[in-house]
Order: structure tokens, then sequence, then C-alpha cells
């Protein structure tokens, strides 16, 4: 029988089967932030455990709250500072040098096909972009991984998607992932992985898959996965060009990673895209997604393009194709954090880091701040954002604030006119 991706990389992973159906998997990379991660530092510390199984396998970040607000956040850093320093992780990305987790710990080539990863953070998913699979965990599963290089997981079941059609203008992976979910469910993917296929993924950028597998988690999916094909091997060309003679002979390789024909699912879901609307979340879970043009007209108080999700280069220029030229309403606060030191510059040279501030946005260093209502853009009670991340709990960005989830160009669009706007619409007019 054809096995899906899941199950490949849990065959050539497997260590230990404690239990039928209980796999113990060996972990090539443990990636670590200083919310979840000192916890575990502790824990291992009090049972006389502080070690590390490979410091080249485990990379970290402060990414959460940084540059540090106050004393809590700043004994955080430090604690997860003083770790990588003791244990020789050498990867390791302190203030100046620091971007979201899921933005750049890609970008530095880490991930590669066929991977198993954890972390101590729920959007890990997204490295499922790259044929991974990746998964959250909790503080248990982070110390045993950070102390011996494994992670045990219930053999997943697999659901695949087949996305076909073709995306028409304005109509970005933000909006796929919103409509998937939307009709999945916040529960309809619990315990599983979600293997997305089809044409629109081949057509897709990394950037695009990432925002895609990013938000698998939001569906209950253990990960988001897709295949590896030509455009993950020139993604990762840069980091794997001493390890291949060609493009070619790296994409045959990684082509052992891909999914059987005959593998067996859980279920199968066809979406075509080709009418597709831009998409946007009413309410306070990531399901409850209408199409644009129902949410229209509704007023938001700040407009927030970052984040795990869309805060890489490819959704700052979908934002300035809106904003160039114009300027957000002023009842609006715009705030844009670029995910990565990297994307921040790529940003600086393309001259749209000046079209946000032309625009009357606040540019700020690369973090997850406002994303969790931690720093740099927290909601009062009553106000809305709208927002390019993936979450809209109750009091996500603040107590008593509402969020709606969109793409960076309905972002951008929304904050031009103050109220929730199809981008579309600002395409079709010239700007002042
Ligand atoms: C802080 C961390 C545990 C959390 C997560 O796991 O998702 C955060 O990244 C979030 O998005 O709320
Ligand atoms: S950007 Fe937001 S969703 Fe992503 S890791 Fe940071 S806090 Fe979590």
């Amino acid at each position: 029988m054809g096995q899906t991706i899941a199950e490949k990389i849990f065959a050539a992973h497997l260590r230990d089967e404690p239990f039928p159906g209980t796999k113990v998997l060996d972990l090539d990379r443990v990636l670590c932030h200083e919310i979840t991660t000192p916890v575990a530092i502790a824990d291992l510390e009090w049972r006389g455990k502080d070690r590390v199984f490979d410091p080249d396998k485990i990379k970290a970040v402060i990414d959460h709250v940084t540059p540090s607000k106050d004393s809590k956040t700043a004994l955080q850093a430090k604690i997860l500072r003083d770790w990588a320093r003791r244990h020789r992780i050498r990867d390791f990305f302190d203030v100046g040098r620091n971007g979201v987790c899921h933005a750049i710990f890609p970008e530095k080539g880490y991930i590669r096909p066929g991977f198993t990863v954890i972390m101590g953070d729920s959007h890990t998913c997204t490295h499922g972009a790259f044929g991974a699979f990746a998964a959250g965990v909790g503080t248990t599963d982070l110390e045993v991984g950070i102390l011996k290089g494994v992670c045990a997981f219930r053999e997943p079941k697999t659901i695949r998607i087949n996305l076909t059609g073709e995306l028409s203008e304005g109509v970005y992976a933000k909006d796929v992932i919103l409509h998937v979910i939307g009709q999945l469910g916040v529960n309809g993917a619990t315990d599983r992985v979600i293997e997305f296929h089809g044409p629109v993924i081949a057509g897709m950028s990394m950037e695009s898959r990432m925002t895609l597998c990013n938000m698998a988690i939001e569906a209950g999916g253990t990960c988001g996965i897709c295949e590896p094909d030509r455009v993950t091997v020139d993604y990762l060309w840069p980091f794997i060009k001493d390890e291949f003679e060609s493009p070619e002979a790296a994409l045959a390789e990684y082509r052992r990673w891909c999914a059987d024909p005959d593998a067996e699912y859980a279920k199968v879901f066809d979406f075509d895209v080709s009418s597709l609307e831009p998409q946007v979340t009413y309410g306070y879970k990531p399901d409850c997604v209408k199409p644009v043009a129902e949410m229209a007209g509704q007023r938001v108080d700040q407009v927030y393009i970052g984040s795990c999700t869309n805060g890489r280069i490819e959704d700052l220029r979908e934002a300035a194709r809106i904003l160039r030229g114009r300027k957000i309403a002023d009842s609006v606060r715009g705030i844009v954090s670029p995910a990565t030191p990297q994307i921040f510059r790529q940003a600086l040279a393309e001259g749209i880091i000046d079209v946000f501030m032309e625009a009357g946005f606040c540019v700020t260093n690369p973090t997850c701040g406002a994303c969790l209502g931690m720093s740099n853009g927290v909601l009062a009670e009553g106000e809305v954002c709208a927002a390019t991340t993936n979450r809209n709990f109750n009091g996500r960005m603040g107590k008593g604030g509402m969020v709606h989830l969109m793409s960076p160009a309905t972002a951008a669009a929304s904050a031009v006119t103050g109220v929730i706007t199809d981008a579309r619409e600002l395409l079709r007019q010239p700007a002042a």
C-alpha cells in the first residue's frame, strides 16, 4: 500500500514503538523561543538534566516580545540567552538579528523536505511547507526533545486537500486557507495532517505555502504539508548547493518524500479556487469566515500587517501595491512588522518601507508583538483590528478587542478607507 508524506517521514525516523500506534521519532530540529522554552529549561535544570542532545539541531530565537518590554519578558529572554550560550547553540537570534520564529528559521535554510521538527509553539505546522513533518508540542515533549532528540507521536491520519483552478487577481494563499478552515471547521482536522495538493500549490511561492501551512492548526491539524518540488529546491538552493550537484539532483532526492499515488487518506476534499473571493473572519474563531463583500464597511481602528502568517516580503509587496500613493484614514493606526531583518532590509531596498511610512504606517522591528497582544499594538476594549495574523480569539490582541483576519491586501485597503474594504476596488482606481 502506498504511503502519505507523514507516513514516509514517520517510517524513516522511527526509533521505537512503545505502544501500538505511538511512534517515537528521531528529531532533525528542535526549535525554541523565549515564551515556552524557559519553562522547559527550568524544569530540566531542576531535574539535574541541563543538557542538550545536539546543539547544531537546536535553533533558538527571542521573538515574541523583543526588545523586552518589562522585567518579566527580560527574564524570559535572559533565560533563553544564557541557556543558548551555555550549550553552544550557535544558531541563536537575539535583538538586532531576531525575527518571528516561523519566518526566520525557514529563511536560514534550517528546514528540509523529510525533516521532523518540533517546537513549543502551535504554528510550527508552518514548516510543513517544505515537505517536513513539523508539530507544535507542550513543555514535556519539548524537554524530551531538547534532552534526547526524540518525540512520541500518535501516527496521524492524513486529510488530502486538492486545490484546483486559478486564483483570481487580489486573491491569495491567505484567502484559500481561511476558506478551507471555514469549510473544515476549527476541529475538522484535529489529530490529522493536512496534505495540500494540486496545481494551485504548484503555482505558489514558498512564502504562500508557508501561509497556507501556518494555519493548519486553526483547523486542528497537527501539521500542514506540501510536497517538495522545484519551487522548494530553488528556495533551498543557496543552503544545499554543496550537498547536490544540481537542483535536478536535489529534486530527485527530495521527491522520495512525495505521497504515493495510492496512499490512503482519512478524507479527501476538492476545492476549485477559481471563483474564490477575498475572505475575512468575523467572530472569535478562525472558521467564522465570510467573503469580503459581506464584511465590507465595518469599522476598523487598527490595521496590523505582520506575523508568521503574513509578515514575509511578498505580503509587504502586496500591501504596498495598495498603499503606494495613498494615505491611511485618519481614524486608523497602521502597524507593520516585517517578520525578519532580511525581510525588513529587502523591503527597504525595494522602497516598500517608504511606501508604508508615506501612507502613515508605524514600522516596528521584527517581532510577534501585536499578534498575540503582548506589545507594539495592543488593542483597547471595544477596538477593532484588521490583521494579517492567524487567530481572532476573544481578546487575542488586547482584552475586549476584536480581530478580523484577512490577507495583507485586504488589510492595506481597509487601512486606507478605515472600514473593511475589498482591495480590488482600490486596485481598479488610480492612486492620487
Ligand atoms: C507563545 C506561544 C506558546 C503561542 C503559540 O503556541 O501559538 C503564540 O505563538 C501564539 O501564537 O499564541
Ligand atoms: S507571529 Fe503570532 S502566531 Fe506567529 S508565532 Fe508569533 S505570536 Fe504566534
